[in-house]
């Protein structure tokens, strides 16, 4: 289990990192989202040891992070960092080789990974010449060869085709079914919400929120949608409606409370047929929008 304890990390004045706390459980698939400069990957550079903690502390398995037990962690870094000149499978045996293995296990593993994420035909090309979905594809295999104990990959899904996507998803999941704790840092809300066992959402450097999707989604406000004909402005009259939006026949509403929902019905009955009347269970995407609004 990986724990962050008050970390803060600050650059002169600015406070890019600011007493975040999280977990990231053992067999746990954890998405790690925030706006543009939250402080994402300068939180994942020090649980990577790149860059030191201004205060707080990064825990493995109880005790504070060593420079060896970093060693097994697999990354992802934001700025990618391969050999450009270096074709596909060596430099992936030669981090293989870095991270304990064989050169037996190293080829094999490296072979293993440059199949399932469908890179067979571009195995002796340099990393330079592939395009960059399929650089991509290299520098996710990079982070998973080794047999690492931790995963931290920053914005592992950005580029990939949707085929690739669902490759490493799977490859991820094969390390989380180990026990192996995985996090991960994406714009992509839906794809988090779909894959995600545990959330840590981020803004301005500190931690909005952490959770499974579910708690999350039960933290955002639910919302009424109302189908039935002609001009909906009389919505606008109804006590303890909170009229979201209104078009011809159609309305988005937020109730005050419960027992609201049988008196809108029964009012929106005697006006005429009621096409539907159902409750929106907000996404995880709409919760990280109400939550980091300005
Ligand atoms: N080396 C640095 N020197 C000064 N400021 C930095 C440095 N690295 C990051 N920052 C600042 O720290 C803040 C957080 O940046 P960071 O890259 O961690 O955010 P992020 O959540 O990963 O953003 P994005 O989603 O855009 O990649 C930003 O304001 C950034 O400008």
């Amino acid at each position: 289990m990986l724990e962050l304890d008050h970390v803060v990390r600050r650059f002169g004045d600015r406070c890019a990192v600011d007493h975040v706390s999280f977990r990231v459980d053992d067999g746990r698939m954890t998405g790690f989202v925030g706006g543009n400069g939250a402080g994402k990957t300068t939180t994942m550079r020090m649980i990577m040891g790149v860059l030191a903690l201004t205060d707080g502390e990064i825990r493995w398995n109880g005790a504070p992070a060593t420079s060896q037990a970093r060693r097994g962690f697999g990354y992802m870094p934001e700025e990618r960092g391969l050999y450009p000149k270096q074709p596909v499978l060596n430099q992936l045996v030669y981090l293989g080789r870095l991270r304990g293995l064989s050169a037996q296990a190293a080829h094999r593993s490296a072979t293993d990974l440059i199949e399932r994420l469908a890179l067979a035909d571009k195995r002796d090309e340099r990393l330079e010449a592939l395009s960059l979905g399929n650089q991509q594809r290299v520098q996710i295999a990079a982070a998973l060869i080794g047999e690492p104990q931790l995963l931290v990959l920053d914005e592992p899904f950005s580029g990939l085709d949707p085929h690739a996507v669902d490759s490493m998803a799977q490859l991820l999941r094969e390390h989380t079914a180990r026990g192996i704790p995985v996090l991960f840092s994406s714009h992509q809300l839906e794809l988090v919400e779909r894959l995600c066992d545990d959330l840590v959402i981020q803004a301005a450097g500190r931690v909005l929120a952490t959770g499974t999707a579910e708690s999350l989604r039960r933290r955002g406000r639910v919302r009424h949608r109302l189908v039935g004909h002609g001009d909906m402005t009389w919505l606008h009259g109804v006590d303890g409606v909170r009229v979201i939006s209104a078009a011809p026949g159609t309305a988005l509403l937020e109730l005050a409370t419960d027992d609201v929902a049988d008196r809108l019905l029964t009012q929106a009955l005697s006006r005429g047929p009621v096409r539907e009347f159902a409750e929106i269970v907000p996404s995880v995407a709409d919760v990280f929008r109400e939550m980091t609004a300005a």
